[in-house]
This record gives C-alpha cells, structure tokens and sequence, in this order.
C-alpha cells in the first residue's frame, strides 16, 4: 500500500495539513467499515430500524473470545439514524450466534432491497441536493443507481414526516448513465422503489439531449405545445479517477497515476456544464466525485462557474453538523509525465506547463486545470466545496460542490455577462466537444421559450397529449435519428451497446383490459387509468401494465423514445396471471401443480407494486387476516382455503378466485412479532391461496416476524444442513462451512454492491 507518486502529489497539493499526514495515510491503508442504509418507502426504513436497534443491537456483546467488538452504531450526520457504520470481522460474524443472526438479516433484507449496502461519504450528494417531491430531478450519471435509490426515495418522502409516502409524486427522476450495460443494473437497483416518477436514459451527458414536455408542466398552459424540460436538482455524480476509494479498492495502490485525473478534467467540466444549462432558475446542481484530486474538482467547479454565468456556489458548512469535513481547496498545482520521462513535474501555471512541451509534445491539458488567477465573482470562493478525508470520520476520501443558480430576478451582478451572451436555453448541444474557456461558451439560459408543434417533429399532437386511439403510442411514425454518430450500424457517441427497446404505448381508460382490471381489482375511480401503458409493438396489453405520472407520460408522449434512449419508465404494476399452475409457478417454486382450477388469464397486482396502488384500493375489499394465516401462507406454498382458521376461512371462501390483498395489524403470536401493519397480495384459486411474493421476500418476511426463516424453502435449506451434520463426523468443520455459507452470500452481495458503491 504505496505509492510514491501520490504520496508525492497529494503532499505537494497539501490537501491535508503536514501534522495531518501521517493519520491521512494510515487511515487510507485500513480497510474500510461496513455501511449500509435503510432503503426504500419511509415507513419500511423505519420500522426496519425500529426492529435493528430492539431486537437486534441490544443483543450483541460488545467482546467475543476476548476480542473487544464495535457493536453496530448510527451514522451521525445522516437523517433519521437510518444509516449505520459497523467493523467486524468475519472471525465474530462466524463464532458469536448474536452476530450471526443480525448479520442473515442484514443479507436478506439487502438480497430484498431494503438494506443497501453503501459507502457512508456516498451517501451524502442526495442528501445536500435536497429533493421533495414535486421537483424535476435528474441523475447524469446515475448507474449502478445507489444515489438514484436516495434520489427516489426523497422523491416519495413528503415533507411533513410522520405523513405516509406519496405513492406518486408529481415530480419526476430522470436516471442516465451513458454505459449500456450499466443502465441495466440501474434499472434492477433502482426497482427496489416501485416509482411511476422515474425515467432511465442511455446517453453521453456532455452532450445531453434536449427532451420536451407539455408547456404546462414548465409553467405555461395546457394545450399551448411542449417546452424545454429543465430540471430543479440535477446531480453530477461524474466518472472520476476515484482515488479516495483507496480503502476498499486496494488495486489503486499499484495503478494510480496523475494521468487518470487529469485525462478525466474536460469530460467532467463538460457534463457539469451540460448539467448547468439543463437547470431552472433557482435550481441546484450537485458536483461529486470520489477522487481526492483537485484537477478532477476544485478545477471542474471553478471553470465551470466561470463559463457559464448566474451560478453561485451554495455555503455547505452548516449543512449535516455532524458531518466531519474540510473547505474546498483554493489553490493546487497540476503535475504530469512529460515527454515519457518517469518524472513527476509540477506546474505552477498554465503558461509554466505550454512553455516546458517539447515539439513532440501534444499540448493536451487546458487551463481550466490551474486554479483561477483572478477573484472571480463574490460567491465563487471554492472553500465553500466540501472535502471528505478517511482520518476525519473513518470514511473514504469524497468532494462535493453545490452550485445554485439564481432566481431570474435576482442577479443583479451578472446582468452585464448575460447582455454579453445571448442565451438560448433550448439550444441542442452538437456532438462537438464544447469549449472549456469562458469565450467559447456556447450555450447559455434564458427565459423558457414556449414553443409550438410546428416547429418540433416530435410532438404528435397540438396540444401536448397524443390523439391516438384506443391505443395511444408515443411518436413512433416521427422517429429521428439517435444524435451523435449517424450512420448504419454506428453505435451513438459515448453510450456502450445498441438500443433495441420496446416502444411505450398508453392504454385509453376505457380498454376493456384496463377496465377489467380496475374493476377485479376494485380499484377507486381516481386511480390515474390514463397513466397505464404496456411495452410491446402492438400496443396489447399481453404481459404487463406499467403505470407512469403524468409528466413522465408527457415526456413519453412528446419525445421519440429511440431518440432519447429510453430504457425504462414508470413501474410495473399489473401482471398476467395465466393458467393458476403457471402462475404459482412464477410468483414462487411450485413444484405440486396440484392446481388445474382458475384457467382464465387475468390480471394481478405485482407485490413490488403494491405501494403504489394500495392507496387506489377500495378499503372495504381489503381483507383482515391475522399472524397464524400469515405463518400459513409463509410454511406452505399453497395453504387450502378449509385449513385457516376463523373468521379467515369463511372470508376467503366466499372470494371469487382471482387476485386479492390481506392487511395484517400489528401483532404478537404463535412465536411472531409483526411490529407494523402489513399488506400482502395473494391469488386465489377455486380451494387453496398463495402469498404472491417471491421466495427471497418471503424468507426476510418470516426471518424479521418470526426470528426464523419457516418458508418451505428455509425449512428444505436447514434440514439439509442438519443432515449434513448428522453424516458428518466432523461436525465442528460442517457448522463452519455453513457460517461460511452466509459470509459467502454476503461476499457475493459485497461484490455487487462494490459495483453499485461508485465506480
Ligand atoms: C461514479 S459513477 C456513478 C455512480 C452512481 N452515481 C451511483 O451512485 O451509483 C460514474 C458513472 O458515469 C458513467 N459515465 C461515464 N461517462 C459518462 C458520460 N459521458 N455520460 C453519462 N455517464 C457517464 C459511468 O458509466 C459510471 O456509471
């Protein structure tokens, strides 16, 4: 764990002060803490944190085998306590059965999606770009999506907590990530929160597109065409050479060179300039990277402050007081490799480093790489950017900037640049790379043009909304040409992959199988039907209905899907249920297929979608169940409706078959504790249920309730165990292996989550 060429180049940028040094590169080469978060809707995440500290926490020992142990503890900075921080070793985790057992939970609830495993300093851009719930954010380079799971989640918190989360929030989150493949993994994090609010591109952010909505969603009227989508939170949490996350990617060690961040500076400085221009007046970007290198930050942020004009940078210190942290460094000096010589050489200013190249020499770096020579305006001082180093709180090394742009009334002092730079905000950016100095910025804001369809090719109808009918598609007889590089069989600039997407077609209210489905599944006449659409050419409903709100429509409605690289919208909702031994067959691991009754297909409500349409669910249809029908639908696969109990059995066998939702209350019973209220769908068949959630969930379900896993599937993995056991005369070695087994599992979620951490 050395390198002599950042011991070299951090200390020359004197990032920490000399007597800090040491503790700064001791603490880089200790391996970092565990962290994780509790994710998805509020109410989840706090009763999950409830049942941590209660029934978990209070159980652990703080010393095992004489080995002095951390127990767990919350981190202090984030909101709520919902995030914690704990260090131990996987010696503890396999000996001590207290451990143990809060270390399964913790690997099934995270397998489930209400754990997420995260780096604590990247936990902290979502919080300080503070999203509610109406506003239009978006996440520029978003995958694998663990800020984007925060981003959702602030979106469907309302503000006044204790109030339940808005199942659709009128804002909107626009996830992008220019890589194919890693968009995929954007989509699976980011569907742990069921949200009709969420978008997902496939596009180079530097070059974002422009995307149009309905004029009345960007404060004009209804029916008086589309504008420019501009956003209220964007987040640039930008690709970055990601040298603070020593800690844990060890590899770096060996690699590291001044190269990677320097190579990286315009790509940065360019997204975060598109990020600018994409924003409202009187909205906020969020720069962030996790490299310690002011090339990569500081040099980004001031550039970027000084080309495009109305931007301030936001005060940070007072922001999450608990929060360890240093200002933003005012000055650095860039260093490089020139000529293939092996040596480091620093440069003080930009006209040092053009004077040393040599005739061989390309003359590659910008000065938007050297600290500012000037003042620069007041609000500009880049001791307002926040850095994060591992010896102040045990964390990785992070960097984050705020910028804000002013109200459109309130900017007196950049009056004169903006009489300089005629602005159109509508502007499409080229595939040129944009100039990274002041004078060549291209593209500036302005009032947002309210703009008709004549002039759009991507509008189908006058007013914002399609005509079509009975199925509406969204433009698909008015595709353009993906932008960047054109040509057959040319993959578009900067995105990995080609697009082969299904199209996104709306179904009218009165399609009989939505109207089928509303009416089955008893649902309230102010659901929004109209929001409901399905994904495949012919525009039938064959599989899947997705439910998106209402922006997220228009932006469907109002722009080419190819064009924009649309991978993803809104959230599925309904589902098909075929003949009932498929069905079984998909929501859980059938293997009886005793069931040949309730051929008929029809439609479901998907667990994950419940949430979201729970609240559009007549109440009186909602049936109370209580524990003992929860343990039996949790032990068998599919319980017979005669074998319940009262007044369950009599409810259930009056139901037609179909699907239906059980609400189970707050609960203590036949050897559970169910700490909140809960609502679960089921399908019904002509004599016997079946709970309609997948396997992992209902392990996690039966591990929080009844403190072990009593699905079919547990009991076959134990008694499996325990045969193993009783065959083997080494049975010391047998139960290391199965405590293996879960350090395993959590190895495995480890490597994924060491994807999603940060790149
Ligand atoms: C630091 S990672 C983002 C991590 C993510 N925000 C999270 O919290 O999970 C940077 C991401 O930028 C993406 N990327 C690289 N160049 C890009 C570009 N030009 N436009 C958009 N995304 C880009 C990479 O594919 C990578 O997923």
């Amino acid at each position: 764990m050395k390198n002599a060429h950042f011991e070299n180049y951090y200390k020359t940028q004197k990032v920490v002060p000399d007597e800090e040094w040491d503790a700064f590169m001791e603490r880089l080469r200790a391996p970092l803490p565990t962290t994780f978060r509790l994710a998805g809707f509020r109410e989840t995440a706090t009763v999950l944190n409830d049942l941590i500290k209660t029934t978990y926490i209070s159980t652990l020992s703080n010393e095992v085998d004489g080995e002095v142990v951390q127990p767990p503890a919350q981190i202090p900075w984030y909101p709520d306590g919902l995030a914690w921080q704990f260090n131990v070793s996987k010696q503890v985790l396999r000996k001590n059965p207290d451990f143990k057992r809060f270390h399964s939970f913790l690997v099934f609830e995270t397998e489930i999606g209400n754990i997420s495993r995260q780096e604590a300093v990247s936990m902290l851009p979502p919080l300080l770009l503070d999203v509610k719930p109406h506003h239009l954010v978006m996440d520029m380079c978003a995958a694998p999506g663990s800020k984007t799971a925060q981003l959702l989640e602030a979106l469907h918190t309302p503000p006044a907590d204790p109030s339940p989360s808005n199942p659709i929030p009128p804002g909107l989150l626009l996830a992008n990530d220019s890589d194919h493949k890693r968009t995929h993994l954007l989509i699976h994090q980011s569907a742990r929160l069921p949200s009709p609010s969420l978008l997902v591109t496939n596009l180079d952010a530097s070059i974002f597109p422009v995307i149009r909505v309905g004029a009345e969603h960007m404060g004009g009227e209804a029916g008086k065409g589309t504008r420019q989508l501009l956003f209220d939170r964007i987040l640039c949490d930008v690709p970055c050479s990601g040298d603070g996350t020593l800690r844990k990617n060890m590899g770096i060690w060996l690699k590291w060179g001044v190269g990677d961040g320097n190579g990286l500076h315009s790509l940065q400085l360019r997204i975060l300039q598109r990020a600018m221009r994409l924003l409202k007046p009187g909205g906020r970007v969020v720069y962030s990277t996790c490299s310690l290198n002011p090339v990569e930050n500081e040099a980004v942020v001031a550039a970027a402050l000084r080309s495009i004009p109305h931007f301030t940078l936001a005060p940070t210190s007072s922001s999450l007081p608990a929060l360890q942290r240093r200002p933003g460094l005012k000055s650095w000096t860039p260093a490089f490799f020139l000529g293939g010589k092996r040596e480091l050489r620093f440069f003080p200013t930009y006209e040092e480093y053009v004077a040393a190249l040599s005739e061989k020499d390309d003359k590659k770096y910008t000065e938007s790489m050297w600290p500012p020579t000037d003042e620069g305006e007041e609000g500009w001082a880049l001791d307002r950017c926040m850095r994060i180093y591992p010896h102040l709180q045990d964390t990785g090394g992070f960097f984050i900037a705020v910028l804000e742009k002013r109200a459109k009334d309130d900017a007196p002092e950049a009056k004169k640049r903006q009489a300089d730079a005629p602005e159109d905000c509508t502007a499409e950016p080229t595939t040129k790379k944009v100039k990274l100095e002041s004078a060549g910025e291209d593209v500036t804001m302005g009032d947002l043009a309210e703009v008709g369809d004549a002039g759009r090719s991507a509008s189908p109808s006058a007013n914002g909304e399609a005509k079509v009918a009975p199925r509406m598609e969204a433009d698909t007889d008015k595709k353009e040409k993906p932008q960047g590089k054109r040509g057959k069989g040319k993959e578009r600039e900067g995105t990995g992959g080609s697009f082969k997407e299904n199209p996104y077609t709306f179904l009218p209210p009165d399609d009989p199988i939505v109207k089928t489905c509303i009416e089955k599944l008893h649902i309230i006449p102010s659901f929004p039907d109209h929001n409901l659409f399905v994904r495949n050419p012919s525009g039938e409903p064959a599989r899947s209905l997705y439910l998106t709100n209402d922006i997220v429509r228009s932006v469907i409605l109002n722009n080419d899907y190819n064009r924009i690289r649309l991978m993803t919208a809104g959230t599925k909702l309904f589902v098909k249920q075929e003949a009932a031994k498929s069905a079984s067959k998909s929501a859980d691991e059938d293997a009886d297929g005793r069931e040949g009754e309730g051929s008929s297909a029809r439609f479901r409500i998907l667990s994950e979608g419940l949430p979201v349409v729970y609240p559009f669910i007549k109440p009186e249809t909602v049936m109370d169940a209580d524990l003992k029908t929860l343990q039996a639908l949790l032990e068998t696969y599919h319980p017979l409706c005669e074998s319940f109990q009262e007044p369950f059995r009599t409810a259930i066998t009056e139901k037609p078959s179909g699907c239906h939702v059980l609400k189970f209350p707050e609960e203590k019973n036949v050897g559970g504790n169910l700490t909140h209220e809960l609502v679960l769908p089921i399908w019904k068949s002509n004599v016997s249920i079946s709970l309609m959630i997948d396997k992992k969930a209902k392990s996690a379900l039966s591990l929080r309730v009844f403190g072990k896993d009593i699905t079919t599937a547990g009991r076959a993995l134990a008694s499996n165990q325990k045969a193993k056991v009783a065959t083997d005369s080494a049975s010391t070695v047998v139960a290391e292996e199965e405590t293996e087994h879960i350090v395993v599992a959590e190895d495995d979620l480890e490597q994924s989550n060491d994807n999603i951490d940060n790149a």
